[in-house]
Parts: structure tokens; C-alpha cells; sequence
């Protein structure tokens, strides 16, 4: 059976109207099916950001229709809006947005305190992330008190905890050592395939992308190109590698060398 569409964008551009007016999409399709991992790849003001912040409903496309599992949220006033994009969408950030007054696990459980979700839910659905993500040790601390990898597995825990239909993340390894960002990967591969969320990652790093099962480019903000994975991680690396020196762009958005493959 067909995987059911949870993302489908039609021709989607965009157009930032400031002194110069910039077209950063340009008639841009794109879908992602329930389950899928996807990364966004391309130079850098190739439209990547701009791509997830329409995907996430944050931004508006100038032309083109967006299909959030199968609502168009055009429909939705503004507060429909904010309660669909809070119960649907898991946000993971370079720059991780902890509540620094908040402990780790008061940090977790706001999507719930927001939603009202009553008290054992919280409990037992904070227990589960805790353990999936190697938590609960921590779970007193304050963001202050926390390593980089430790607060964007809280980020993760956090983006989670409501079982979102999509996970949105922009660069979420960028500001970890090489090991971390290792951790915080194999912790979203395993989300994915466990949960079957669907994920949406840009990033620089391809070794990050060489986790997902699809890679998009975007130049110019139009599609440039797409490879899916195969069996071997190594050799998709490889081909992710292949396709950006094809695209171009500034080589130092490329921040992993190709030794750095683990
Ligand atoms: N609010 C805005 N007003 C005007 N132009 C903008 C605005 N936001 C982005 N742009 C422009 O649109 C283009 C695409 O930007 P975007 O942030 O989507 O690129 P990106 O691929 O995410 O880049 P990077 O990899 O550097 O983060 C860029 O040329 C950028 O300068």
C-alpha cells in the first residue's frame, strides 16, 4: 500500500519583498511520505530555511498551495493555527531554545503543560522519552547545567514528547562535537524507524544527511537534485559528496571534510 503524504508542497515560491525584492523559492514541489527522513541540502541562501519555515507553517509562500496531512493551514485562523502547528510539529534547533528557568524535565513536558494534558499522561509519557533518550539522570538540572549534547537531547525529548506527526530540524548537529552529533543522529534514525515520525532536516554536514533515506538539493532556490539511500552509509556519503561539489556554492558550508566519515 501506498505510504500516506504528510507533506506535499505544489510550486511553491517565495518572494521577500525588502528594498530588493528577492525570489529566494522558485516553483519548488515537494513531498514528504509518513515515515520518511529527509535532509535539505544546498548553498548557503539557497532557500533551505525558507523551505522549512513554509513547511512549518511559520511562513507563507507567495504562489503555491501547502498541505500539512492533507489540512491547508491557509484555512486556519491564527489561533487554529498556533494549537495545529504546536500538536503537529517537533522542532530541533542549532540554537537550542531551553527555558533556562525551567529544570530539564519541566523543559520536556511543556508541549503537555500547554495542551493541559493531565498529570500521570505527563508522567508516564516523560518516563518513556527519558529512557529512550538517556535522561533520567538529568532530569533535575537546569539548561546551564547541561552539556551540548545533553541539552539537544532534551531539545529532541522535548520535540517528542507529544508524539508529532513530523519532526522539523535546522542544522541539529551544528553547535556538537563530532561524537555528540553522532549520538543525536543515531537517536533520531531510531525515532524514526521506531516511531515512524517523519523527519525534515537541513544541513550543512553530510554526514548528518547520509542518515536519512533521501537527500534534496535546492540551488537558487529551485530543485537541483535528489538521491536516496542505499544500503551502505559509507557509499551514500560518498554520493551526497558527489552532488555537492556538482552544486557548487561556498565550500566552506561544507563543515565535515570527507576524513571526518565515521
Ligand atoms: N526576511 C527576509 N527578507 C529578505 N530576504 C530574505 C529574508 N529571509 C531570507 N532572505 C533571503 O532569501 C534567500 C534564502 O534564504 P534562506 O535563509 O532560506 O537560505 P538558506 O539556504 O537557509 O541559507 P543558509 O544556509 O545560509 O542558512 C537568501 O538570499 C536570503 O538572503
Amino acid at each position: 500500500m501506498d505510504k500516506k503524504t504528510v507533506v506535499k508542497l505544489q510550486e511553491i515560491t517565495k518572494i521577500y519583498e525588502s528594498k530588493v525584492m528577492h525570489r529566494a523559492l522558485n516553483r519548488l514541489d515537494f513531498e514528504a511520505k509518513e515515515g520518511e527522513f529527509i535532509a535539505i541540502m544546498g548553498p548557503s541562501g539557497s532557500g533551505k530555511t525558507t523551505l522549512l519555515n513554509i513547511i512549518s507553517t511559520v511562513d507563507e509562500p507567495t504562489y503555491g498551495t501547502v498541505e500539512i496531512d492533507g489540512i491547508n493551514p491557509e484555512q486556519l485562523s491564527e489561533e487554529e493555527l498556533a494549537i495545529f502547528r504546536r500538536r503537529q510539529f517537533g522542532f530541533v534547533f542549532q540554537e537550542i531554545h531551553l527555558l533556562q528557568m525551567l529544570s530539564v524535565e519541566e523543559n520536556i513536558v511543556l508541549p503537555l503543560t500547554l495542551d493541559a494534558k493531565p498529570v500521570r499522561e505527563m508522567e508516564e509519557r516523560l518516563a518513556r522519552v527519558a529512557e529512550a533518550l538517556d535522561l533520567h539522570d538529568i532530569l533535575q538540572r537546569r539548561p546551564h547545567e547541561l552539556s551540548g549534547g545533553q541539552a539537544q537531547r532534551t531539545a529532541i525529548a522535548r520535540a517528542l514528547i507529544h508524539r508529532p506527526k513530523l519532526i522539523l530540524a535546522d542544522e541539529p548537529t551544528g553547535n556538537l562535537d563530532s561524537k555528540s552529533a553522532r549520538d543525536v543522529l543515531e537517536l533520531l534514525t531510531a525515532i524514526n524507524e521506531r516511531e515512524k515520525t517523519t523527519m525534515i532536516m537541513v544541513t550543512h554536514d553530510p554526514v548528518a544527511a547520509s542518515y536519512c533515506d533521501r537527500v534534496l538539493f535546492i540551488k537558487d532556490g529551485e530543485f537541483f537534485n535528489e538521491i536516496y539511500r542505499d544500503v551502505n552509509r559509507q557509499t551514500f556519503f560518498q554520493r551526497i559528496l558527489n552532488v555537492l561539489s556538482l552544486l557548487g556554492g561556498n565550500v566552506h558550508d561544507l563543515r565535515t571534510i570527507p576524513g571526518d566519515f565515521r
